[in-house]
């Protein structure tokens, strides 16, 4: 496992050993021990899959508020995804600041996610499946958003958004913390 620091402060790019021979491959996703050593101490408490029919859909940009804030391992399953993360921890040098990922069934590669940032991706197949795991238990009243076209994150993303939840269309514009206080 290679852990690559990232352009977001403590987030990660892993990339995931893949032994093959004539009957596939065999790879391990989680290492304990490893991640401990390089600073991913959390518990990771609940892993869900999600399936997007089409290419072009676009989930995001999500994040929980405290007390539930969540670390986040994305891996994609199936198919390809454009996967982006925002730093929103006023308290982070990288504050505001945004990246993208590419994530396929292909290049072996997952990302971690520090609480206090938000997430989302692009499918760029159809049917592609992901897989998370989250340190932190799901809660609809803390479950929180900005839309994936927010001028103030400014995200280029790969292209144009083919379906979205009304959900993810309605999220209030994004106010800085320097603004709320
Ligand atoms: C996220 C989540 C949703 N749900 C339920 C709520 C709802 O009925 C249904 C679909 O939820 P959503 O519309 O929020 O699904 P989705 O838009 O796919 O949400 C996901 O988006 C990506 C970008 C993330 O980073 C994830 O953490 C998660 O927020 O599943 C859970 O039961 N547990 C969960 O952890």
């Amino acid at each position: 496992m290679l852990f690559q620091s990232t352009e977001i402060h403590e987030a990660k790019e892993i990339i995931l050993p893949r032994h093959k021979d004539e009957r596939g491959s065999f790879g391990r996703i989680f290492d304990r021990d490893m991640f401990m050593d390089h600073g991913i101490t959390c518990e990771f408490i609940q892993f869900s899959i999600s399936r997007t029919k089409h290419a072009g859909t676009l989930r995001g940009m999500h994040y929980q508020k405290a007390p539930y804030a969540e670390d986040k391992l994305v891996y994609c399953l199936r198919g390809a995804i454009h996967d982006v993360i925002c730093d929103l921890r006023p308290e982070s040098p990288t504050y505001m600041k945004c990246q993208g990922f590419h994530l396929s069934d292909q290049n072996n590669r997952m990302i971690y996610i520090p609480a206090g940032c938000a997430h989302g991706f692009q499918t760029m197949e159809d049917n592609a499946e992901v897989l998370y795991a989250m340190s932190n238990i799901y809660s609809e009243n803390h479950a929180c958003g900005i839309r994936f076209d927010d001028p103030i994150l400014g995200i280029t993303w790969a292209r144009p958004v083919s379906c979205i939840s009304a959900k993810d269309l309605n999220w209030p514009p994004y106010a800085p913390a320097s603004l709320v206080d």
